[in-house]
């Protein structure tokens, strides 16, 4: 469904990339499920907040490559959804299961370790900090402190060796999403549009396997959103998969293999994104919400 036009070189790029991702997948995690199990299931998920259900007993599963779209109307439960299976909520019951992996209530950080990342809204960044040194925050297994390094040369050396591939790495992603000419702007002086782009960059750092993207197209112009897709494409074929949660139905209905309904904190419904949009269910959720 892609638009993107990829040159030769992406394609072997995306191949190999590919290659590695499920050949460390298989090395670094023997137990993990083949590749064509789902990469993401979620079941039974419940999270409550006082006397309010947010989620109810959702369960779906998210195909390894795929991007997908997660919608419903507002309150529905999808950014709960989000935040229980990225750690930042502990769900009150139900089980989230990536890569064959157990990862019910772990802490954010562990959850990224293991390769599922979420982008974060600006106010989670830096404002006051360049956009590379926004980049440089706390990517995944970073070592070292200021002691170790004082103290212990080999590992000095070491930590130094890490910093310098973080910084390649760092400035390899900003030059893919088109915004290393911004390096030393402040994060606070960017774009709407282009502080996205710095969010799926910092996302992208950590090399994960899966990226959740929390409405990535709101208040991103028509030409940086054809760009912001176009990179998500690109990322597809080098073997990543999206969960997005997103309120522009163009955008779900051209980009989106297959698309989550929720409604009242369970999946109502899903399908394709015309299957979706033929459902009467669907239909009734959103005229009787307020979307
Ligand atoms: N921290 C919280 N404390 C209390 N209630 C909450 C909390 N977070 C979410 N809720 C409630 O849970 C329900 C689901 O909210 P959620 O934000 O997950 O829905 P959503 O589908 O993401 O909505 P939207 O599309 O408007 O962002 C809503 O009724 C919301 O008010």
């Amino acid at each position: 469904m892609s638009d993107t036009t990829a040159t030769a070189d992406a394609n072997v790029d995306s191949t190999e990339r590919a290659t590695e991702k499920s050949d460390r997948s298989a090395d670094e995690t023997p137990d993990r499920r083949s590749v064509d199990e789902p990469i993401l299931r979620v079941e039974n998920l419940e999270k409550r907040f006082g006397g309010i259900t947010a989620v109810d007993g959702a369960s779906f599963q998210v195909e390894r490559g795929s991007i997908t779209g997660l919608i419903g109307p507002n309150g529905a439960g999808k950014s709960t959804t989000f935040n229980c299976i990225t750690g930042v909520h502990t769900p009150n019951d139900g089980v989230v299961v990536f890569e064959g992996t157990d990862i019910t209530g772990r802490e954010p950080h562990q959850v990224a370790n293991q390769g599922l990342v979420r982008t974060f809204q600006i106010a989670r960044e830096l404002p006051e900090m360049t956009v590379l040194e926004n980049m440089m925050l706390a990517p995944k297994d970073q070592q070292g402190e200021s002691l170790w390094r004082s103290v212990l040369p080999i590992v000095r050396r070491d930590v130094v060796e890490q910093e310098r591939e973080i910084r390649d790495r760092a400035w390899e992603m900003l030059e893919f999403f088109e915004i290393d000419h911004l390096a030393g702007e402040y994060a606070g002086n960017l774009s709407g549009g282009q502080r996205k782009l710095l969010e799926m960059a910092r996302a992208l750092l950590t090399d994960p396997e899966m990226l959740l993207l929390d409405e990535p197209m709101a208040g991103v112009n028509p030409s940086l959103e054809k760009k912001l897709l176009s990179h998500i494409h690109e990322l597809q074929d080098r073997g990543y998969t999206f969960l997005l949660v997103e309120h522009d139905m163009d955008v779900i209905m051209n980009h989106c293999e297959h698309v989550i309904v929720m409604h009242q904190g369970a999946v109502l419904a899903e399908g394709t994104p015309e299957e979706i949009t033929a459902n009467e269910d669907v239909i009734e959720a959103y005229l009787g919400g307020d979307v």
